[in-house]
């Protein structure tokens, strides 16, 4: 692989209509195959500076493969203008001297976004309604409990705070459950058939991931069966938990 910077100087005047054509031009680096990823940064000390970065398998699969290929000419349409304002364009090797940040992501990263939490409540939901144990309390769901769910999970995963922004937040949540009599069994199949969604939709499966995500599902469907039992007085304004990775964090190799 290597790695192609282009740098451009820009005038403020012309800055938005050259993000937009870039904008366009991406498409054909989206569809080369050549392309293995591209990011244009825009400089927050200069803003007249930009640096397109661009990923290519090999200099010779850029030079002779994109550019004299089938989506080179749509991609120079766009961005012949600018063309004038490169300051430096040249493709640039790996040395020995690479690694990782400290950073952790997300379970939610981890787990692939809210795409996959949607993915994974859906088809529990599913499994939900069949099951005759607990099918019966769910009979009167309201259609969009799966996505509500899916906002909840990747809120408390560290994802985007829509459930509390859209959907009433903790105290919401924890009004659904009073009065459901939840039952311990009934408790036990909901987490059996999360355990089922998961690997059915492919949550990540590492020892890692599993062991935060079972975690938090123990802790919320006690409380949630605590809360459902007659004389339940749970506090609605307590906050919305948020749940990470605990003493087992990702094993991210350095490479
Ligand atoms: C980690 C555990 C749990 C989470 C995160 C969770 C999440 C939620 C959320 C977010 C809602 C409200 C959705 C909305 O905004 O309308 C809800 C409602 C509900 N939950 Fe749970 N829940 C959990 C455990 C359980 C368990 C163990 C049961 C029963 C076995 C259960 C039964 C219900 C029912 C019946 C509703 C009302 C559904 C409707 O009629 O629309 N929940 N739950």
């Amino acid at each position: 692989m290597i790695v192609e910077y282009i740098r451009y100087r820009i005038a403020e005047a012309d800055a938005a209509a050259f993000e937009e054509a870039y904008g366009r031009a991406a498409r054909a680096l989206t569809a080369a195959p050549q392309c293995v990823d591209y990011e244009l940064t825009r400089c927050v000390d200069e803003p007249g500076r930009y640096v397109l970065r661009i990923t290519w398998t090999s200099a010779a699969d850029h030079l002779e493969g994109f550019r004299k290929g089938e989506h080179f000419p749509a991609f120079f349409a766009e961005i012949r203008p600018y063309v004038e304002s490169i300051e430096e364009m040249r493709h640039y090797g790996p040395t020995a001297v690479r690694g990782r940040g400290g950073s952790v992501p997300t379970l939610y990263e981890w787990a692939g976004g809210s795409a996959a939490f949607e993915r994974l409540t859906e088809t529990f939901y599913g499994k939900v309604l069949k099951d005759d144990l607990i099918g019966p309390l769910f009979a009167g769901m309201d259609p969009g409990h799966p996505r509500y769910v899916a906002m909840w999970l990747s809120e408390v995963f560290g994802g985007p705070e829509r459930y509390s922004a859209e959907r009433g937040g903790y105290a919401h949540m924890v009004r659904q459950h009073l009065g459901k009599a939840i039952t311990e069994p009934q408790r036990r199949r909901w987490v059996n058939l999360l355990m089922d969604a998961a690997d059915e939709v492919g949550l990540p499966d590492d020892p890692e991931f599993r062991a935060a995500f079972a975690g938090y599902v123990e802790w919320g469907t006690r409380l949630a069966r605590g809360n459902s039992q007659s004389g339940a007085t749970p506090p609605l304004e307590a906050p919305m938990p948020h749940w990470g990775w605990g003493v087992a964090p990702p094993y991210i190799p350095n490479s």
